[in-house]
């Protein structure tokens, strides 16, 4: 056992966001926990400080998994719950508890909305639902046909255990069996003596008192769920002890007469989860209207084959514990306060339990309560575990939240020994099942018997309480019909009601338009308004610009001015200055002389100062005269022209502020006005109503405009593809017809070329076959010329001999006899005669073999001409008809003619064009042609004659 490797339970932490009461209550949050998930602190502020002092006195909890609001149901699931179910699946007891207070979210979490849509769980489905439907997937994925799932579910309610799906609740006649907490005898666990350590050696195993109570008969509603509770015959309840592998530590804790039902699907364990919910006790308290008071424990159980004798045997228990909130807080009564105390009872006693477990105490007080002896395996046992808690953010659970999160920060310390679950033989299962069977057969047997339709009490009561189901199912149906007909009724009206609206709206709307155009009018006046200001302003700075330059008009006459002032009293003064020294000089002068006359002379200057001085008044008069002049002459005109520029520009700023005054009062008005009717009567409707309907519409144009597109698409891309189709076959048609005749144009002189080579190849046979012929008479001739030769020669041999017979016999009378010398003469005459005639037969025969030579080589050298890859077919058959017309043809034998055969033959393959008539003139001709290569017969046979003619030569000689 030391080996068993010990685990932690896992322990996660759920907060939900405020609900209604809480929100409504004002209560502020005060746990700070991750939206979602992601971190495994969770912090509490009790002391009702805000800010940074929050922060510092809050206190964190570290857990294995924190949970936030915005957690769904298949995080938590996937999260916490699918590890687990993959050891349930592999053969571990598993067991996930959800602890909190009430109203947290633990029914919501352990089994959340457990009903179908469609045959499909919803979004909010919780973990009991998501594991049965992942049983049945996983083990269908896996093609394992070896496996049995059973189902029960248990409450734990005032301290007293309940079938909930035993049917007998509902029944006025049977009496629900009890259930009671059961130790099977190897247990040493027992409240005075429990310790961890025994605890965790328990091993869990089917005992004799689990299947006497999974056994118990229960055929309706195996009947109507094709599966129900199994009884274990005699001999199994023998067998079994010996059946477990672990029955040394065989120590679990089971409940009697708790039902046991086999399913087949995930949905029959959906309906057993509905029943078994609806047998719930539920009683309303001042915390949560639809708290739950009680604990259930809904088990899955797997028996799933291992080897060929034995199935493995695996438990999920799904734990819903009642709200931990306590007694003070609840306010419950009487028998209120008397569940509340009981619950706390069990919950304390679990708490205790979680404590001594952290503490690793020695005793562990499992027996205090029945809630912790149905845990006992599960915390500090072989199970696997996990712990949810769930709790609330608000300020007013702050209590109770903090003790959660106590609890689930010590449960967290808690350590499990997880092991394999226990065996049970397969003989032990057939048995089972096969008592079932027995039941069925002759409960079958009885129906068989009767005319009518018999079912048992039991059965009857079931489809009765089936029917009446169906009947309220259909009313419920009708009534949501009805509430669905009401329901569009109104949405019809309401739908009329949106289209007026949006009629008006779209009234409004135009005037709105109108206003606007309107507006937009107004801010084009003003916009010339403002261009023509403009104008006058620059009017008004080129006015300025001339009162600059009259100005620099006066500086320059007055400069001018002066400078002729200076001018004039500085010539008249130098004259003066010069007469008065003349006449200085001159009184001088009458000085001596003493003739001088001084009161003339001082006369005389007066006068001429005199004179000085008027001329120069007067010059400055007319000077100043002048300027003044020019002054008073130019100055209104100047002023005239400043006035008058004034005076437009004081018009045109006038009329400008007045027209720019009464189109700001109209802006304003207008813009007043469009606020008024934006406030007053755009806005005023319901316009979220007449979106909804804009938006619906325009989503059916849409929709139709996309459909209508779509069609229209496929119209064109049909009408284009057929066009296509046409085009291409128009211009494939055209492009063959093309091809066809431009080869066509290229065959035709290839054609008479042939037609020509053909007369020429027939010209050729023809010549050829006269040359065979005479070669035949020719070879004829010299075989009868052989013949001939060798005939005589036969004779003259014979000759010979009878003349060499006479030769012996006269032989004695040789030397004396004239007449033998004369016989000797003529013998040696007539070999010599011989000899000459065999002389001329080999001539003859080596110049008809030459011949043949030639006739080979001409026809070898001919047809090399005409095969040459270099050439095409127009210059062989030109060639060909040029060697036919101008070679000159060789003498031979008796015929004198060239022999000659032509096998037009061309280098590839793909470029003949063989004619049917040229075909049929090759196959009459007597030589071949063999893969393309010219094979004449006429060596052989000619070195057959000439091996022919040596040997007759040879004989001859
Ligand atoms: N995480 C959550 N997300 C959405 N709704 C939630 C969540 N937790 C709880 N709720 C809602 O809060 C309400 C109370 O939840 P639930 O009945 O599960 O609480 P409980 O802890 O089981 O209470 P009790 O102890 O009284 O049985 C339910 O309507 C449930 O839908």
């Amino acid at each position: 056992m030391s080996d068993i490797e010990e685990l932690n339970i896992t322990v996660a932490v759920r907060c939900r966001g405020r609900n209604q009461k809480e929100v409504e209550a004002r209560s502020s949050v005060v746990v700070r926990v991750p939206d979602v998930t992601g971190e495994n602190e969770v912090s509490i502020n009790t002391s009702g400080e805000t800010g940074i002092a929050a922060h510092l006195n809050s206190k964190t909890y570290t857990v294995d998994k924190v949970f936030g609001p915005s957690a769904d149901q298949h995080l938590v699931f996937k999260s916490i719950a699918e590890p687990l179910f993959r050891d349930f699946l592999k053969g571990y007891n598993c067991t996930v508890l959800v602890y909190g207070m009430t109203s947290t979210g633990k029914t919501y979490t352990m089994t959340g909305d457990e009903r179908l849509y469609d045959g499909e769980l919803s979004q909010a489905a919780g973990i009991i639902p998501r594991v049965l439907f992942k049983v049945f997937d996983a083990l269908e994925d896996a093609n394992s046909d070896d496996y049995m799932i059973k189902c029960s579910f248990v409450e734990l309610y005032n301290e007293e255990l309940k079938d909930l799906l035993d049917e007998a609740h509902d029944s006025n006649n049977n009496v629900p069996k009890k259930l009671r907490i059961f130790d099977s005898p190897g247990n040493t666990n027992n409240g005075n003596s429990g310790s961890r350590t025994n605890s965790r050696t328990n091993s869990p195993k089917i005992a004799e008192s689990q299947y006497a109570s999974s056994m118990a008969s229960n055929y309706a509603s195996r009947r109507r769920m094709r599966m129900g509770p199994t009884m274990l015959p005699k001999s199994a309840r023998t067998a079994l002890p010996k059946s477990s592998s672990n029955a040394e530590n065989s120590s679990a804790i089971h409940i009697q007469n708790l039902q046991e039902f086999h399913i087949m699907s995930a949905k029959e364990g959906i309906r057993l989860l509905q029943r078994g919910l609806k047998q719930r006790q539920v009683a309303s308290t001042k915390m949560n209207d639809f708290s739950s008071r009680s604990h259930t424990v809904f088990t899955i159980m797997l028996y799933k084959k291992c080897d060929d004798e034995n199935f493995r045997v695996s438990k999920m228990n799904l734990v819903d514990l009642a709200g931990s909130e306590n007694i003070n807080r609840s306010g419950a009564q009487n028998q209120r306060a008397k569940e509340a105390g009981s619950i706390n009872q069990s919950l304390l006693t679990l708490g205790r339990v979680i404590n001594s477990l952290a503490d690793k105490n020695a005793h562990i007080p499992f027996r205090e309560s029945k809630l912790t002896r149905l845990l006992q395996d599960s915390l500090g046992g072989n199970t696997k575990t996990a712990l949810i808690a769930t709790i609330s953010p608000a300020k007013i659970n702050s209590e109770e939240t903090s003790s959660t999160l106590e609890y689930a920060s010590k449960a967290k310390n808690i350590k499990n020994k997880p092991q394999v679950g226990s065996f049970i033989m397969k003989d032990v299962l057939v048995k089972s099942i096969t008592a079932e069977l027995v039941k069925i057969k002759s409960d079958l047997l009885s129906t068989k018997s009767k005319d009518g339709v018999y079912m048992s009490q039991e059965n009857y009561k079931e489809l009765t309480n089936e029917l009446e189901n169906y009947k309220t199912e259909v009313q419920e149906c009708q009534r949501s019909i009805e509430r669905v007909n009401t329901q569009n009724a109104i949405l019809l009206k309401e739908r009329k009601i949106s289209n007026e609206l949006n009629e008006s709206q779209k009234a409004k709307v135009r005037n709105l338009g109108d206003n606007i155009e309107y507006l937009y009018d107004k801010i084009d006046r003003q916009h010339k308004n403002e261009q023509e200001l403009s104008n006058v302003v620059q009017e008004l700075m080129r006015a300025l610009h001339v009162m600059r330059q009259s100005l620099q008009l006066y500086e320059d006459q007055g400069q001018r001015f002066q400078t002729e002032m200076e001018k004039v009293l500085y010539e008249n003064v130098g004259s003066f200055k010069k007469s008065l020294i003349n006449e200085i000089e001159k009184l001088k002068d009458n000085i001596d002389e003493d003739s001088i006359d001084v009161d003339g002379n001082i006369k005389l200057v007066s006068q001429e100062l005199s004179r000085i001085f008027d001329r120069l008044n007067s010059s400055s008069n007319e000077i100043s005269q002048k300027f003044v002049q020019g002054i008073l002459r130019d100055s209104p005109k100047h002023f005239q022209e400043i006035h008058s520029q004034v005076e437009n520009i004081t018009s045109v700023v006038e009329a400008y502020s007045s027209s720019l005054i009464t189109h700001l009062s109209s802006i304003s008005e207008e813009y007043n006005n469009l606020k008024d009717y934006l406030n007053e009567q755009f806005f005023k409707n319901n316009f979220q109503e007449a979106l909804d309907v804009h938006v619906e519409r325009t989503y059916h144009q849409l929709k139709l405009s996309a459909n209508s597109v779509f069609m229209s698409l496929r119209e064109i891309m049909n009408e284009h593809l057929e066009n296509n189709k046409i085009s291409m076959i128009q211009s494939l048609k055209s492009a063959a017809a093309e091809v066809v005749e431009k080869e066509m144009g290229l065959l035709d002189p290839v054609k008479t070329a042939w037609e020509k080579s053909l007369e020429n190849i027939n010209d050729c046979d023809k010549l050829n076959n006269k040359f065979e012929n005479d070669m035949r008479s020719a070879v004829k001739e010299v075989y009868g010329r052989i013949d001939n030769a060798a005939g005589s020669s036969n004779a003259a041999l014979v000759e010979i001999e009878n003349d060499l017979g006479q030769l012996k016999d006269v032989s004695a009378n040789f030397r004396d006899n004239s007449l033998i010398q004369n016989n000797v003469e003529g013998i040696k005459r007539k070999h010599e005669l011989l000899k000459v005639q065999v002389q001329n037969s080999a001539d003859y025969m080596q110049a008809a073999t030459q011949k043949f030579g030639e006739i080979d080589q001409s026809i070898q050298d001919l047809l090399s001409t005409q095969t040459s890859p270099q050439l095409n077919n127009e210059e062989r058959i030109g060639n060909l008809l040029e060697q036919l017309n101008d070679r000159p043809l060789r003498p031979l034998g008796p015929s004198g003619k060239t022999p000659m055969r032509i096998a037009y033959q061309v280098g590839r393959t793909s470029d003949v064009v063989q004619q049917p008539s040229m075909k049929r003139s090759c196959s009459t001709s007597p030589i071949k042609e063999i893969d393309g290569n010219r094979r004449a017969p006429s060596p052989l046979k000619r070195r057959l004659l000439e091996d022919d003619i040596s040997l007759k030569a040879k004989e001859i000689e």
